[in-house]
């Protein structure tokens, strides 16, 4: 029932999701759940553990069926996914850049992304031996040089220290307007998703509410979830991320993650 139709609910979506169900072992995973993304548009799932947020999003890359509903969507999307868990096999081995020569990609953007995410020097490093936060940016780098039109993004902090969390964000945000692309997150950080975020969806297996991030945290359903206590401000960034770093950066204007230091 969920195979991908040209035609649209909403003209202007990249991608929508009409009354998509999931029922897994008789247990209902998604219930009736409308979701769109637009372009260029960067959207943050949020929910308890266990609401169906990576169930959503598998279902938006076609990885799990649903039992009932539509999705829509304008043309064939290119989707990049950067999973909660990545763990390749040891029998494997594999180096970054290896890893990263499976995507076709121009040099020179190939260059800026391997820059901007901080890993230039882990290029002959194994996949297996990274660390959590080294992995995350390994993936991210890949994610992007695939050029997608929507990139989803599945908890993508873990790993990451407090500093290479912030710049993340940071790089997240620039994004859409450099690369062009739509970007769906799951994450738990509620204060990313004030502060990042266009609009935030809350899932509990259906919608709860979405929309501006200052309008979903005052919804009921939103507050039984966060309580009410939870409420933050949001502010505009336009300064550097890393103005807190232990070491000098040299300063560079465009968004950018600083490479984990050496041991
Ligand atoms: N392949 C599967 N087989 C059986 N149950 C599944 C399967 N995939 C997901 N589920 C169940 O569906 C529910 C939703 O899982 P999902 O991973 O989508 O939640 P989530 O919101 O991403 O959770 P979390 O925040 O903990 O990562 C869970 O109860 C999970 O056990």
């Amino acid at each position: 029932m969920s195979a991908v139709s040209q035609q649209t609910v909403n003209p202007h979506a990249l991608i929508a999701l009409d009354k998509i169900s999931v029922r897994i072992d008789e247990r209902d995973i998604l219930k009736n759940v409308d979701f769109a993304l637009h372009e260029r548009e960067i959207v943050t799932l949020i929910g308890p553990n266990g609401a169906g947020k990576s169930t959503l999003i598998k279902v938006l890359l076609g990885i799990v069926k649903a039992n009932s509903g539509k999705i829509h969507s304008h043309k064939k999307l290119k989707f990049s996914y950067v999973p909660q868990k990545f763990n390749p096999s040891h029998s494997l081995p594999l180096r970054v850049q290896d890893l990263l020569a499976l995507e076709k990609c121009d040099a020179d953007k190939k260059a800026e992304i391997i820059r901007d995410t901080g890993i230039t020097k882990l290029q002959d490093c194994k996949v297996q031996q990274l660390s959590g936060g080294e992995r995350q940016r390994v993936l991210l780098a890949r994610a992007l040089l695939r050029q997608p039109d929507v990139l989803v993004l599945d908890e993508p902090m873990q790993g990451l220290d407090i500093q290479s969390e912030a710049e993340l964000y940071e790089y997240v945000r620039s994004l859409p307007i450099k690369y062009g692309c739509a970007v769906l997150m799951v994450s738990h950080d509620l204060q990313w998703v004030m502060q990042g975020t266009h609009r935030v969806v809350c899932l509990n297996k259906h919608i709860c509410c979405s929309g501006l991030p200052e309008n979903v945290q005052k919804h009921p359903e939103y507050q039984a979830i966060f309580g009410t206590n939870r409420v933050f401000y949001q502010h505009h960034h336009d300064h550097c991320a890393h103005g807190d770093s232990a070491t000098p950066c040299q300063h560079d204007p465009r968004p950018h993650i600083h490479p984990e230091p050496e041991a």
